[in-house]
C-alpha cells in the first residue's frame, strides 16, 4: 500500500508545522475568521490538527461526523474554497510538491458535500 503523505512528509512534527501555518493563515482571512471569534483555543487546534492529518491520509478520525461539527454555521462554498486555499498555501510553504498538494485537495473536496449547507 503506498504509504500516506502523512508519513512521507514526516508525521506528527510536520503536521504541528501545517498546522501552525494554516492557522495563521485562516485566522488572518477576513473571509472566514469570524467562524472561530467564539471558538477556544483547544477546539481551535483540534479542529486544524484533524483537520490536516485528515487531509494528509494520516490519522483515522473518530470525532463528531462532519456534519454535525458543522451544524448551524450554513458554510457556503466560498468558505471551504478559502480553507481550501490556504491548505494549499501552507502545504506549498512547507515545501510539499505539486502532485502532493493536489492529492490532499481531492482528499479534502470529498467532504464537501458534508460540511456545506448545515
Ligand atoms: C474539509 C474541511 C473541514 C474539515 C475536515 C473540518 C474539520 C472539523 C472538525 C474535526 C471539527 C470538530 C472539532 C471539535 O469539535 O472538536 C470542526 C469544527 C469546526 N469547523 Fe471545521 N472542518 C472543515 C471545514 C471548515 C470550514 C470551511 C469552516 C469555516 C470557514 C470550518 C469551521 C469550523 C468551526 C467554526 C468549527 C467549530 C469550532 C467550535 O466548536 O467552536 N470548518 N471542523
Amino acid at each position: 500500500m503506498k504509504d500516506s503523505l502523512y508519513q512521507k512528509l514526516g508525521g506528527k512534527e510536520a503536521i504541528a508545522q501545517v498546522v501552525e501555518d494554516f492557522y495563521k493563515r485562516v485566522l488572518a482571512d477576513e473571509a472566514v475568521n469570524s467562524y472561530f471569534l467564539h471558538t477556544d483555543m483547544d477546539k481551535q487546534r483540534r479542529h486544524q490538527t484533524a483537520f490536516i492529518s485528515y487531509a494528509l491520509g494520516g490519522a483515522v478520525y473518530s470525532g463528531k461526523s462532519m456534519a454535525e461539527a458543522h451544524k448551524g454555521m450554513n458554510l457556503q462554498p466560498q468558505h471551504f474554497g478559502a480553507i481550501v486555499t490556504h491548505l494549499k498555501a501552507s502545504l506549498k510553504h512547507l515545501g510539499v510538491g505539486q502532485e502532493d498538494i493536489e492529492q490532499v485537495v481531492s482528499t479534502v473536496a470529498t467532504l464537501q458535500d458534508d460540511i456545506l449547507y448545515k
